[in-house]
């Protein structure tokens, strides 16, 4: 019988426990359990008295040069004390695990476990204290290059609308919107003064879903799956944008915002010329996220990415934010 070949596996917790527990000499009664399958999939690891999360990176994802980097960027944080999630060595004294699942080579990391719980929406204080967090990290990182991706306007809108175009007809009302208003934000980027703008290492995906709070009020930043390099305020648009849509009255998301701002710039000033730009670069993200979306359908959006969805995903939250803000 002809053996099918597989394009994305989900490896068993059992054999996940069995290698963690082999490769990080972790007690026998040591546990694991599937978090996540999303675009990487995630495990918690439970021994007798510590927490972890070994992620294991999708096939042909990134490099082991761009897991590489991503953890090296970690690892300057956490010497610098700023609290986010790191990675932890093996037996061997490597960061990177190789993986031989069915579809081919995974790496995979284990990641210290970030305190606390995932809080959907936190108060003012805690806004302050991530902007200073998001603040601590870019005035660490600023003018510092990663061996990785640069979020080039080309590549937040027209590499987005190329994944985005086999999945909706251009004919359509919303594509229309896409690709005449795609127009308008290269535009702004392009006439931007770059010399007001920082450039340096961006996480590109701060917001609730990848931090979590602890019962004293400590927040932890993981997931830096998308970090590479350009303008620092890429990371505040998509913080602020993502405010819009948990935070839904008005009066609480500004006083949010503003508690927010306030906390970042207790550590870095953001030039007249970033606040121009934020509105807008809050849109390219969401042209970038929806562009992950689609080159991921194979391998993980296909459960809920289709023609509707892409729709309103577009006319809701695209178009909704972009008139709400320019
Ligand atoms: N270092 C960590 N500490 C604690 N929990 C974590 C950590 N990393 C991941 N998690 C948990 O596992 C979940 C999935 O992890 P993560 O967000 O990194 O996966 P992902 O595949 O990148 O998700 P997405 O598809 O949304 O980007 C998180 O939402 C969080 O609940
Ligand atoms: N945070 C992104 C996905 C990548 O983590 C989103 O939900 O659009």
């Amino acid at each position: 019988m002809k053996t099918f070949s597989v394009t994305s596996s989900i490896i068993s917790s059992s054999d996940i426990a069995d290698f963690v527990c082999e490769k990080y000499a972790l007690s026998p009664n040591t546990t694991c359990r599937l978090l996540k399958t999303g675009i990487n999939h995630t495990y918690r690891i439970d021994t007798d008295n510590e927490s972890f999360i070994f992620r294991l990176y999708s096939c042909n994802w990134r490099t082991k040069q761009e897991i590489a980097e991503e953890l090296k960027l970690l690892q300057l944080l956490k010497q610098n004390d700023i609290a986010v999630s790191y990675p932890i060595s093996n037996r061997s004294e490597n960061l990177i695990n190789d993986i031989n699942a069915p579809e081919g080579l995974r790496y995979a990391v284990l990641f210290s476990f970030a305190k606390g719980n995932k809080v959907l929406n936190f108060s003012e204080d805690i806004h302050s204290e991530i902007g200073t967090l998001m603040a601590r990290i870019h005035q660490q990182t600023k003018g510092l290059k990663l061996n990785r991706i640069t979020y080039t306007p080309e590549i937040l809108l027209n590499q987005s609308l190329n994944y985005i175009k086999p999945f909706l007809s251009d004919e359509t009302e919303e594509m229309q919107f896409l690709i005449e208003t795609r127009f308008i934000l290269e535009k702004e980027l392009l006439n931007a003064n770059t010399k007001l703008l920082r450039t340096g290492i961006v996480h590109m995906d701060i917001w609730f879903d990848n931090l979590n709070i602890s019962d004293d009020n400590k927040v932890t930043l993981f997931d830096f799956d998308f970090c590479g390099n350009g303008w620092l305020c890429l990371d505040i648009a998509y913080y602020i944008l993502q405010l819009h849509s948990t935070e839904k009255d008005d009066t609480e998301r500004t006083a949010k915002i503003n508690a927010f701002y306030k906390g970042y710039e207790t550590i870095e000033k953001i030039s007249d010329e970033e606040k121009r730009l934020i509105p807008i670069l809050g849109v390219c993200m969401y042209y970038f996220y929806l562009g992950v979306q689609c080159n991921r359908f194979e391998n993980w959006s296909n459960t809920f990415l289709n023609e509707v969805y892409l729709k309103r995903f577009i006319a809701v939250l695209i178009k909704g934010y972009y008139e709400k803000v320019t």
